[in-house]
């Protein structure tokens, strides 16, 4: 049975690698937690010892390792053919058993149109001037206190932002309660899923659990109160519901829901916290970032008419700061997919059903495609065509489930600067330091006091 485990079939040669001890693999090890923003010392390791495409075991499920950018494109671009989406049993539980990953073909469809309606390009124009006028509201009130900690006071701005869009109200209590809910998420996710009291696994799962008792009782609260003007992401799924043969049902609705919520303030606080720690270390970097929206205010007749469109599509040195963040930050560890046939690579043999886990921040931190990879250099983005996804850069994945977020995401951080940089000054008081496991956190927060600037 330990010589199967260890050796399993395959009609072909598999990737070099092992599959650890029964049952576990080398589950212990994927999960052992760092302190850098290297690249994770079980795929550094593994990749020194057998090359750049290698075999594992996680969780039980035996899998193949991509760290090497050919290998990973074409894997993120056969969606449907070769390889098809996949997340392990927990992630499902964690999402829902209908949520927009675990979905295919013609549902899927349907629902990433629903998104796209929602933080698509006309969608996020009219958001602008909102945007700006709630960061500029929070940063007025962060600068009387005493300190912040950034990444909790980002994920509630934002997460604000979202529910108001998804549910129609500034919601204040309830905004903070759902929070709650998705307190610890990031670290419970890519976790060793155990469920028993006190595994950062069950606090996920728990918080799933009252996050969605709110949304659908909010969701029933609207059914029995219809509003005039349907307005909300709420009034469009109730519209949606009530056609006649139509695909969605409450639960796809309220798991989707659950996703966006999760999806657009999770991550874009955790970059948006580690954009700043890296413009704090660096003020030469800040000093630029600083001059490129100063410029933007000085070319304006009234200095104090809010962000236009145009304004903020010209940040380019913002943006290169974004990608920067996004490249060191590394928030998906890991993207997975499943075999959908046996399919040969480079003489490696892929068989159909095995997991494959395609690594971004091997690529994004191999010295051979970016120089010192651990140093914070927006610089290196100039003129650069490729900043959403390509062979190097996959942050927000690639291929046809390429992040619905991202523009949402980037117009949220160009904002944020732009009123940060523009307005205030700010000083660390502590923390700002990363763990990973392999999910980056900040164990002890990021404690800044931030400082009108003075006119
Ligand atoms: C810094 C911010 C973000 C990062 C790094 C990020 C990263 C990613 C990555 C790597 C994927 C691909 C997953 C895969 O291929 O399996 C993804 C998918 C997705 N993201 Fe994001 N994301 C971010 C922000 C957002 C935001 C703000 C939203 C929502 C408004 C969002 C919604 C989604 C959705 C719905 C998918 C699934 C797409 C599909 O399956 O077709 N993301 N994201």
């Amino acid at each position: 049975w330990v010589y199967k485990w260890r050796n399993p079939k395959c009609r072909g040669k598999l990737p070099p690698g092992s599959m650890g001890i029964p049952l576990l693999g080398e589950t212990i090890s994927f999960f052992k937690p760092y302190t850098n923003s290297d690249i994770q010392p079980f795929i550094k390791e593994r990749v020194v010892k057998y090359g750049p495409i290698f075999e594992t075991s996680l969780v039980g499920i035996p899998v193949i390792v991509a760290t090497d950018p050919d290998f990973s494109y074409f894997v993120l671009n056969q969606e449907g053919q070769c390889f098809k989406n996949w997340y392990p049993d927990t992630f499902t539980e964690i999402f829902g058993k209908q949520n927009l990953a675990t979905l295919h073909g013609f549902l899927y469809k349907y629902l990433k149109h629903m998104i796209l309606s929602l933080f698509g390009h006309e969608s996020r124009k009219k958001m602008l001037p909102e945007i700006e006028q709630n960061v500029c509201k929070k940063l007025e009130l962060w600068s009387t206190q005493n300190s912040i900690e950034l990444k909790d006071s980002t994920a509630s701005l934002i997460l604000d932002r979202t529910t108001k869009k998804l549910m129609g109200h500034s919601p204040g209590n309830s905004s903070e309660n759902l929070k709650e809910c998705f307190a610890a998420f990031i670290d419970g996710l890519i976790s060793f899923p155990i469920n028993i009291p006190g595994t950062a696994y069950h606090k996920c799962l728990k918080g799933r659990e009252r996050a969605m008792k709110m949304l659908r009782d909010m969701l029933q609260e609207r059914y029995e109160k219809p509003r005039e003007n349907p307005s909300d992401f709420f009034d469009y799924v109730i519209e949606e519901l009530n056609k006649e043969g139509t695909p969605l049902t409450e639960e796809i609705a309220l798991d989707l829901m659950f996703v966006l919520v999760f999806a657009s303030f999770e991550t874009t606080s955790f970059s948006l916290t580690l954009a700043i720690k890296f413009l704090s270390d660096d003020p030469s970097i800040l000093k630029r970032l600083t001059e490129e929206h100063e410029a933007i205010l000085r070319n304006r007749e009234d200095a104090d008419s809010g962000l236009t469109w145009k304004e903020y599509k010209s940040m380019t040195y913002t943006f290169q700061c974004i990608n920067e963040t996004a490249r060191l930050a590394n928030l998906a560890p890991a993207i997975f997919r499943k075999a959908l046939v046996d399919t040969q690579y480079e003489g490696y043999l892929i068989p159909a059903g095995w997991t494959v886990m395609v690594c971004p921040p091997a690529i994004h931190l191999n010295p051979e495609i970016y120089e010192d990879p651990l140093v914070f250099n927006p610089s290196r983005w100039e003129g650069s065509k490729y900043t959403n996804a390509s062979k190097t850069f996959m942050a927000f994945g690639g291929g046809m489930r390429f992040c619905i977020g991202t523009d949402f995401s980037k117009l949220q951080m160009a904002v944020f600067l732009h009123s940060l940089v523009t307005k205030y000054r700010w000083e660390e008081i502590s923390g700002g330091n990363v763990r990973r496991s392999p999910g980056l956190q900040f164990p002890n927060g990021y404690h800044v006091k931030l400082k009108k600037k003075e006119v």
